[in-house]
């Protein structure tokens, strides 16, 4: 590492309290790796900036292999049969963890990913409710007892920890999308690799060291990390037969490809993919508390989570009501540095999210939409700062209404029959969120009912939780995350017949 390099690590060490969070390289079998036999590195930065935050070692695919072996090792030799009671201490011990730790978890997420560090903060108490769940799930998993046709005979099922886990994640929520995925994996005997995304990869290791701290044995959560291997290492994940299964959260592309890698081996497999939401108001709903949900919902991560409003569908009678009130409110933003106090909103990621947000608003003026705020990128705050943009009558052919933005592009568009909405909301082969406000109890029954979605959030802009199922249909994915439903997802039912009684 040179003199500039080391300078700006000092950048990370600065703003973190507790340093053992700061960790510079892969979690293996309770081993930090910090050199690579590879002998390459890669830089993560600070997306505001463009700043140095950490160069990590990049993984050969030989010290990925040794991560599975591991992982399955620890499986076979002791995890699996770990007492549930054992596993719910070490997961409350994490949780525990992670708040007393919480303001050195924001900042290295704020610091790695870009978004404000209230964002961050919820992103912690978020990622960090899941250990707390899974502590109390894990003594909780059951089977069932049945009689079969033959009358002498019995029949039970138990539920048995699928293997090794690999768990691939995305970027916008550095925490939250691993924990949501190795706590319930933890919680019931399985192993996990853990592969993050390269920009954001501190969160991960942070996480790591609190794994080691709250006792869990050597090899049950490990971190590989690459900046160059990406594919190579989730063709090897998909492909290890050692692996049992794969939960990946990320794009709909990605997903595609994971899951015809697997297919070599028959992989169980979890696809948390693309959304491409509606946000539905009809004419009777509570317009401010309309227009205050939407602002959660769709500038959370300054419009970069799966689950953001993409389309916002208002009945044109209170149309002019609600843009006015919104685009009040959204002109309200401070737009600056995550560590600052005062700004509300963060950064994009990276370049090319803002390019696409800057493609889907000029698409959509092309075609026809109004401009009610502006928007655009911000390049005296940085590479990748953009203000929101709010655009009305946008056209149904407008790329917005096809594809995910990812990013603080409004785009509203007008209904005037319950038919129509439901129409066009599902028009769509993504089916991950859907919202709906109305007062009317029959309306809200009849979309929820109707809309083609794994969740549909009824008059509330915000439903994440981990007690709740979280999980889309169609290309949105499959399997459920979180809530009672997200132990099966990493456990296999073994059916055990006895007979002649
Ligand atoms: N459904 C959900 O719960 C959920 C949650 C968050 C994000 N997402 C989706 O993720 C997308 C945004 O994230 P993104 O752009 O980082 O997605 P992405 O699919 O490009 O990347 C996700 C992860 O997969 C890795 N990856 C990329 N190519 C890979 C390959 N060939 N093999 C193995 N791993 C590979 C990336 O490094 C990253 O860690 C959006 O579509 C969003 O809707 C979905
Ligand atoms: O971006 C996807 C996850 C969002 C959430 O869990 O609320």
């Amino acid at each position: 590492m040179d003199s500039k390099e080391q300078e700006q690590n000092q950048y990370l060490m600065a703003n973190i309290h507790n340093k053992e969070l700061i960790k510079k390289g892969a979690f293996i079998n309770g081993e930090w790796l910090e050199t690579s036999e590879s002998n390459r590195t890669f830089a993560v930065k600070d997306p505001a900036t463009g700043e140095l935050i950490a160069t990590l070692p990049d993984l050969s695919l030989n010290e990925v292999d040794h991560a599975i072996r591991c992982a399955d090792k620890t499986f076979q030799d002791n995890y699996k049969n770990t007492l549930p009671r054992q596993r719910s201490q070490w997961l409350l011990k994490l949780y525990e963890l992670m708040l007393e730790n919480i303001e050195d978890l924001a900042k290295i997420i704020t610091l790695e990913n870009g978004k404000s560090l209230a964002d961050s903060t919820s992103e912690v108490k978020y990622a960090a409710s899941y250990f707390q769940w899974y502590s109390e799930e894990a003594p909780r998993i059951y089977g069932a007892t049945i009689q079969p046709s033959i009358s002498t005979n019995r029949v039970f099922t138990i539920r048995q920890p699928v293997g090794v886990c690999a768990v691939i994640c995305p970027w916008n929520f550095p925490s939250a999308m691993i924990t949501r995925k190795a706590a319930a994996a933890l919680a019931t005997g399985c192993t996990v690799v853990v592969k993050p995304d390269h920009e954001t990869p501190l969160s991960a290791l942070a996480l790591a060291a609190l794994v080691e701290k709250a006792g869990f044995p050597p090899g049950a959560f490990n971190v590989i990390i690459s900046g160059t291997r990406t594919s190579e290492i989730g063709t090897r994940l998909c492909e290890s037969s050692l692996i049992k299964k794969l939960s990946f959260t990320g794009s709909t592309r990605v997903g595609k490809i994971l899951m015809k890698q697997s297919s070599s081996n028959i992989k169980k497999l979890s696809l948390e993919l693309g959304g491409n939401a509606p946000f539905i108001v009809f004419e009777d709903a509570d317009v401010e508390k309309a227009v205050d949900q939407l602002i959660l919902c769709k500038f959370r991560g300054l419009g970069q989570t799966c689950v953001c409003a993409n389309r916002v569908y208002v009945q044109t009678k209170i149309l002019d009501n609600f843009v006015s009130m919104l685009k009040e409110k959204v002109s309200a933003f401070k737009i600056g540095h995550g560590l600052l106090k005062e700004t509300t909103h963060g950064c994009l990621i990276n370049k090319q999210t803002l390019e696409k947000v800057e493609k889907h608003k000029k698409d959509a003026i092309e075609k026809g939409a109004k401009v009610i705020l502006g928007g655009g990128p911000l390049p005296d705050l940085g590479p990748t700062f953009y203000e929101p943009c709010i655009l009305s009558n946008v056209p149904k052919n407008a790329l917005v209404s096809k594809e995910e933005t990812f990013g603080p592009l409004c785009p509203i568009f007008t209904f005037d029959t319950m038919q129509e909405v439901i129409k066009a909301a599902n028009d769509t082969e993504f089916g991950l969120a859907s919202y709906v406000f109305s007062k009317n109890i029959n309306t809200v029954f009849k979309m929820a009912e109707s809309l083609e979605a794994g969740m549909v959030s009824c008059n509330t802009g915000i439903f994440s939780d981990s007690a709740v199922p979280f999980g889309g249909i169609k290309e949105s994915g499959f399997g459920r995350e979180g809530s009672l439903y997200g132990i099966e997802d990493y456990t296999v039912v073994k059916t055990i017949n006895v007979g002649t009684l």
